[in-house]
């Protein structure tokens, strides 16, 4: 195990404080937001939009591991393979114990757990009780990479954090009202109600709140938008005056989009052809689509950063991946823009979306037929800030804005108290 410390100024979008003690009185939220092989954490003050600390568990399940845990000016990193979600939490709560904020002290009134699937269940955030637990565990299926490390996470959470309130917020419930023309495939009906097959969507907590920040910075609540998350898992939606009207993601989080390791849209006849030709099992399939396939099963790396590498080195396969990638967030736009009956606001959030100005650039250049232009200095600019990329003389508002999932969750965690 290694371990480094150091001053740092990179931080989430929530304003982190130096001073590690809130204000007397304020509440404080422990947000825990488990990927498919991270977790990421926010202490936050919702009321202020505060984040006292911050953290990061990267690569759980792998050979190296690693832990970013960051407050009051500070960040520690520690090296260490981490075996599994249940592990790497109890390391973050082991972090705050040794390291701080002293989370005794820290008025925590609730702990705020994001849970991707939440299916026909959830319109809003849940308390979470057994039955809460039970639901998501039957949802396993619908979020193969995501709900057994939220089950985990809630576990060891629930454990150690015994007496405050653990409230799940769902990727899906801002999709839950999707007009049924975007949410209902043409499945047979009696099959598909009988096992609930429809659009359920994620990312829904990000898409609900950068949609937002898009109208309050615009200053206009009717906006026609599409906002394009993009990180590991990535999707697009459409959300007319704050409504979601449609998106990529569908009965489980591999729909749409091209991804990390996701194939996103494909016929689902490869799954038949794949069985009956090359003799593959199911699961197989599954891995294959949801972890072998996307950037990763294109280019050899799921990284966008190395994807870009490979291209600038002159690897042919690597430009065709990008080329697929845009080709494909194109086409969403397009399609989303013509469902909606036009587009004032196009926004680019998360890993991928807020870093990458060359694969803005890129889709803008593209979308110039709706009249959309990028102002390349506005597009590079490394501050990290939610702005408008566009040139004034852009037809369709085109924006950067961080996502921050973990400051919505304390904010709806604490609607419940
Ligand atoms: N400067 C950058 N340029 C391009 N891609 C980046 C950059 N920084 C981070 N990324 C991408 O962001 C992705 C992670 O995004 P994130 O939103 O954190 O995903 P997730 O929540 O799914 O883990 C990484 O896979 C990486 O490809
Ligand atoms: C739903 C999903 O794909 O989430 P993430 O991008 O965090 O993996
Ligand atoms: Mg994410």
């Amino acid at each position: 195990m290694t371990t480094t410390a150091t001053q740092t100024s990179t931080q989430p979008s929530t304003r982190t404080a130096s001073d590690p003690a809130p204000g007397a009185g304020s509440r404080t939220v422990l947000v825990i937001n488990s990927g498919s092989s991270s977790i990421k954490y926010q202490l936050v003050d919702p009321e202020a939009g505060l984040a006292l600390a911050s953290g990061l568990v990267e690569r759980i399940g792998e050979e190296e591991g690693a832990i970013i845990h960051r407050h009051g000016g500070q960040e520690l990193r520690i090296q260490a393979p981490i075996a599994d979600h249940g592990t790497g939490l109890a390391e973050v709560l082991r972090l705050f114990d040794e390291q701080g904020p002293d989370l005794s002290r820290a008025n925590v009134v609730a702990v705020g757990h994001r849970v991707v699937q939440g299916g026909r269940f959830f319109s809003g955030p849940a308390l979470i009780d057994d039955e809460v637990v039970d639901t998501i565990t039957e949802l396993v299926p619908l979020g193969p990479l995501h709900n057994p490390a939220h089950l985990k996470g809630i576990e060891v959470a629930r454990e150690l954090l015994a007496s405050v309130p653990h409230v799940a917020v769902f990727d899906t419930a801002f999709f839950q009202d999707l007009p049924e023309a975007a949410a209902r495939y043409a499945l047979n009906r009696e099959v598909a109600d009988t096992y609930s097959i429809r659009r359920y969507g994620a990312h829904g907590t990000s898409h609900q709140y950068v949609s937002g920040e898009v109208s309050a910075l615009l200053g206009r609540q009717d906006l026609k938008q599409v906002v394009l998350h993009l990180g590991n898992g990535a999707s697009a939606s459409a959300v007319v005056a704050g409504r979601a009207v449609d998106t990529s993601m569908g009965l489980t989080p591999l729909e749409g989009l091209v991804m990390g390791g996701r194939t996103g849209d494909i016929d689902p006849a490869a799954v038949f052809h794949l069985a009956r030709v090359a003799g593959m099992g199911i699961d197989e399939i599954d891995h294959l689509f949801n972890r072998a396939s996307g950037m990763k099963g294109l280019t050899g790396d799921n990284d966008m950063r190395e994807v870009w590498r490979r291209i600038d080195a002159g690897q042919a396969q690597a430009r065709e991946a990008m080329d697929i990638y845009v080709h494909r967030l194109v086409k969403y736009v397009g399609a989303y823009a013509a469902v909606m009956g036009g587009l004032d606001a196009l926004t680019f959030t998360a890993g991928i979306g807020e870093n990458d100005a060359r694969l803005r650039a890129e889709v803008v250049e593209r979308l110039g037929f709706l009249g959309a232009r990028i102002d390349p200095g506005a597009n590079t600019e490394r501050s990290g800030r939610a702005r408008v990329v566009s040139g004034s003389d852009s037809a369709v508002a085109v924006l950067v804005v961080p996502t921050n999932e973990e400051l919505a969750i304390a904010r709806q965690a604490v609607t419940l108290l």
